[in-house]
């Protein structure tokens, strides 16, 4: 895992910014959702107040009608005091309900909006930034801690502001109509206060880490279940339970000391009120004695401080989740805030229209000027200088040891990295100008590492076709391609090529996804294909027949092939030798092998690497040649 985005190594950027100025920032999101919000905050107060003014009809009717009838034996006003207390009690439901119904539908559309705006910004973020970053803690913040905002928002805050002003208007209320008992009321809410800040600072720190450990916890569970065939096949599987069990029991320590603070404040907040009332009622029963104050105003006193009670307890919960919350908006914004360098230009040129088979009209062409490249965490460049052309319509293989820059170099023409100096050029125009998109309608990119999507062959197939085109048009390009990749494997499949194909494609070969993912790259049509060693999985006799297919489309599209074998060599026209960060030698196969002992010296240790790993090929020595002569065959 990349210890930059580790927990355990992780600075947190948002300690410094307050709690609000942290929360403010979700604004935008929230602004449409904000009546209904506010709405449900209305109905949540008045729920409270009436709450609160069932103590004064009590001390009224204690006083009064109570008292009254007690004496009189008459109970008419007591009915109607009754009716007032039950009408109160009906309309803090109502309000309650009222409340939820309001809120409900606005919190889950500003986490779908949320989440949504977070895929479509993970989306954009360029390779360099998923490099980075593991995907459990993308997981994470895009599912936990949204649900965890999406819960505050619908309850918390809510609660959070009815509990402040219950507490504030109560003991407004005590101070106003208790006297003494309303100021020894008021001392009680001093260590309150001090302690709900103290808890603040430390519960942040460890919901943070919490947080960020689920992350962690979540990426180590996708690696393992990514990796299962590595672990079960080297017999890994208990080191990576090891590793598991160690992120999540810090993980579960992490949790019991976040509970343990938050049951500290809690308790604190249970004990400080029953305190402050138990010395109340020692002053307020002396105060009743004395005749300085009504048994209804002690009554109604000590229902007001009961109502407040709760507000106080839950301030506990409601604060701790402000500040998951807190957490949470900070993890999203990381994200969030991280700036794309890989963008689209403000006014992008225009590319040259392309006209399949004029004569200095099919497009394609590739220039790499003066190139420089360096990864961002790197020291050195890993492409220094470079100069290479791709004319229209050639192919051309890139060989050079492993670790030279090949696959670096391919990922410039198609912009899944820009340069750091130079220029890529593509039909004259520096790709840097143009579009994202406009450069992935000219150029198509097939891995060797074929990614296959959890869909069906067809659209794995046709993902980088415009919708645009009738059916009957993608239908053909379909056929093509598959036929082209040599993927006639598809037609025994249950529902050809409308069979859902699992996760990643991981319920076919290694060599029938890679030719899925090449016949992608051939269906896009594109001008200029890049090719990083995409037939690396396939054995001797299908790479044959998707060599020979593919020779026949490469004729009209402009083709950049990563060789690692002998026989990819053999599909091009010319061949470039990439050295110590450069390109050192451009021209046939031929030419090069009697011109540049570099090129002979990787020739022959890809022919080794090609004869050793091909379970296909005969051991050197053997007497079966028939590999090693057909790729010299190939070659020559
Ligand atoms: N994302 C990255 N961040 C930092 N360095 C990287 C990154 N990707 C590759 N490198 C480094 O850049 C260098 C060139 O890597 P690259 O994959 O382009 O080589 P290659 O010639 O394609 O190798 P191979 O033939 O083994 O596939 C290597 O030293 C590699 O460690």
């Amino acid at each position: 895992m990349p210890q930059t985005a580790d927990s355990s190594n992780r600075s947190d950027p948002s300690s410094e910014r307050s709690t609000f100025a942290s929360i403010r920032r979700l604004h935008p999101y929230v602004r449409t959702a904000l009546p209904r919000l506010a709405g449900g905050l209305v109905a949540s107060l008045g729920a409270s107040l009436m709450a609160l003014a069932i103590p004064a009809v009590l001390r009224w009717v204690t006083d009064g009608p109570l008292t009254e009838g007690v004496r009189e034996h008459d109970w008419s006003g007591l009915a109607w005091s009754v009716v007032l207390i039950a009408v109160l009690g009906v309309g803090e439901a109502g309000l309650i309900l009222l409340r939820r119904t309001l809120v409900m539908f606005p919190g889950t559309r500003v986490e779908a909006g949320m989440r949504m705006a977070l895929f479509t910004h993970l989306q954009d973020l360029p390779i360099a930034f998923h490099d980075r970053w593991p995907g459990g803690q993308l997981l994470s913040r895009i599912m936990g801690d949204l649900g965890l905002l999406r819960r505050w928002l619908v309850f918390g805050i809510l609660q959070l502001v009815v509990s402040v002003v219950t507490i504030i208007v109560g003991v407004a209320l005590l101070v106003a109509t208790g006297g003494w008992l309303g100021i020894i009321f008021l001392c009680g809410s001093i260590p309150v206060t001090i302690l709900a800040f103290r808890f603040s600072s430390r519960y942040r720190k460890i919901s943070r880490l919490s947080q960020d450990q689920s992350g962690d916890l979540a990426t180590t569970v996708e690696e393992s279940v990514h990796g299962i065939r590595v672990l079960k096949a080297f017999g890994r599987g208990p080191d990576a339970l090891d590793q598991f069990t160690d992120q999540a029991e810090g993980l579960r320590e992490t949790e019991i000391r976040k509970a343990t603070t938050d049951a500290g404040l809690t308790t604190a907040l249970r004990t400080i009120p029953e305190v402050t009332q138990a010395v109340a009622l020692v002053v307020g029963a002396y105060l009743v004695a004395q005749g300085d104050m009504t048994l209804g105003a002690l009554v109604a006193f000590f229902a007001t401080a009961q109502v407040i009670n709760g507000p106080v307890v839950d301030l506990g919960m409601t604060l701790s989740m402000t500040l998951n919350a807190r957490t949470a908006v900070d993890r999203y914004f990381e994200v969030m805030e991280t700036e794309n360098p890989l963008t689209d230009p403000a006014t992008p040129a225009d590319l040259p229209a392309v006209t399949p088979g004029v004569a200095g009209q099919a497009g394609g062409h590739v220039v790499f000027r003066d190139v420089t490249f360096r990864y961002d965490d790197a020291v050195r460049p890993v492409l220094d200088h470079v100069d290479l052309e791709l004319p229209p319509g050639t192919t051309t293989a890139l060989v050079g040891l492993t670790g030279s820059g090949k696959s670096t170099l391919a990922m410039l023409p198609p912009r899944l990295f820009d340069v750091t100096d130079g220029v890529v050029e593509v039909d004259g125009v520096d790709v840097r100008d143009l579009t994202r998109a406009q450069v992935r309608e000219r150029v198509a990119v097939a891995f060797e590492d074929p990614t296959l999507f959890s869909a069906s062959v067809r659209e794995n197939v046709l993902l980088g076709v415009p919708d645009t085109l009738s059916a009957a048009e993608r239908e053909a390009l379909l056929t093509q391609a598959l036929e082209v990749a040599q993927a006639q494997f598809v037609a025994e499949l249950p529902e050809g090529v409308d069979t859902r194909i699992g996760e990643e494609g991981l319920s076919l070969s290694g060599g029938q996804r890679q030719r899925l993912a090449l016949a992608r790259a051939i269906a896009a049509r594109p001008r200029v294909l890049v090719l990083d060693d995409p037939l690396s999985a396939l054995d001797v006799t299908t790479e044959e027949a998707v060599t020979a297919r593919l020779r026949d489309v490469l004729d009209a599209t402009t083709t950049l092939v990563i060789a690692h074998r002998p026989s990819t060599v053999a599909l091009a026209d010319r061949v470039a030798v990439l050295q110590g960060g450069r390109v050192t030698a451009v021209g046939t196969h031929h030419d090069l092998l009697a011109s540049d002992p570099h090129y002979r010296y990787i020739i022959s240790s890809l022919e080794d690497d090609y004869v050793a790993n091909d379970p296909h090929c005969p051991a050197p020595g053997s007497s079966d040649q028939h590999t090693s002569d057909q790729s010299q065959e190939a070659l020559s």
